[in-house]
C-alpha cells in the first residue's frame, strides 16, 4: 500500500511500534505477536494488525511476526532505510536543538547544511553542522542537490524562504514556523506543532484539577 493511501493516525504509530520493536529486540526477543504488542503499548490488538499489515508484514497465524522482520518492513514503508540530505533555515534555539539531535538519521535524514540570517550565527558550525548565511540558500540547494527543507525561523519569514527553497528544488519541508504556507500542491509540507499537544496537555491538566476540587 502506497504511503498516501495509509491513515495519518496509522503513520503516526509506526514510530511507536519501531521503538518498542528495537527495544524488545535489544533485550533479545525474536518472535512478537500483535496481541502482545497492543498489551505492551495499549493499543487494540485490531487496530495493530491493521497497522502492521499497511507496512506489508505477514505475521504467521498463532505464531506471530519476526521482531526483526518487522523492523525492517517498517523501515522499508516509512522510507527510514534511505537517507536523503536536508538543510535547515534558522539555527536558533529550536534549530541548535534539532542540529544537536542524531536521531534524525536513524529516520533517514541527514541535515548536512544550516542557514541564517544573524551575522553572529554564520560561519560557525552548530553540533558540527555548518552554519552559512541565507543568501546562500537557493546555491546551495541546487548544488548540493538537497530535497528536504526544516523550517525553524520565525513565522513572517517563512513563507519566503519556503518559496527560495521549493525554488531551488526543495521537494519536501518539515515547518516548524507557527504559519500555514501556500506552496505548490506537489511540494510536500509537514507541520510541526508543539502547541497544539501543549494545549491537550494543559487542558487536561486542568480538567483533572476541576474533576479533585
Ligand atoms: N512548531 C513548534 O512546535 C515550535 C516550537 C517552538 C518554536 N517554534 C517556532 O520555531 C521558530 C524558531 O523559534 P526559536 O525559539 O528557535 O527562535 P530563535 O529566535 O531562537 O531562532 C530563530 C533563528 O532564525 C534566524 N532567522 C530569522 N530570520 C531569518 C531569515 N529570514 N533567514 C534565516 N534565518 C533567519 C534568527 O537569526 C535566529 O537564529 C519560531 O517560528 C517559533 O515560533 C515552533
Amino acid at each position: 500500500m502506497p504511503a498516501s493511501a495509509v491513515p495519518t493516525p496509522t503513520l503516526r504509530r509506526l514510530p511507536k511500534y519501531y521503538h518498542y520493536l528495537q527495544r524488545i529486540h535489544m533485550e533479545g526477543q525474536e518472535i512478537v505477536s500483535a496481541t502482545q504488542m497492543a498489551e505492551d503499548l495499549g493499543i487494540h490488538h485490531t487496530q495493530v494488525r491493521k497497522d502492521l499489515a499497511a507496512t506489508g508484514s505477514q505475521g504467521k497465524p498463532k505464531v506471530g511476526h519476526r521482531v526483526a522482520d518487522l523492523l525492517a518492513s517498517i523501515e522499508t514503508f516509512l522510507n527510514w532505510n534511505t537517507s536523503s540530505d536536508a538543510c535547515l533555515v534558522g539555527a536558533g534555539n529550536l534549530g541548535s536543538a534539532l542540529l544537536g539531535y542524531s536521531g534524525f538519521d536513524r529516520a533517514g535524514i541527514r541535515i548536512t547544511a544550516a542557514f541564517d540570517a544573524h551575522p553572529a550565527k554564520v560561519g560557525k558550525k552548530i553540533h558540527g553542522v555548518p552554519v552559512f548565511p541565507v543568501e546562500k540558500l537557493d546555491e546551495a540547494i541546487r548544488r548540493l542537490h538537497i530535497t528536504i527543507g526544516i523550517l525553524t525561523i520565525p513565522a513572517d519569514r517563512a513563507q519566503h524562504i519556503a518559496e527560495v527553497m521549493v525554488g531551488a528544488g526543495i521537494r519536501a519541508i518539515w515547518n516548524f514556523a507557527p504559519i500555514t504556507l501556500t506552496l505548490p500542491e506537489d511540494i510536500i509540507v509537514e507541520n510541526v506543532e508543539l502547541y497544539a499537544s501543549l494545549a491537550i496537555f494543559s487542558r487536561k491538566l486542568s480538567e483533572r484539577a476541576k474533576q479533585k476540587a
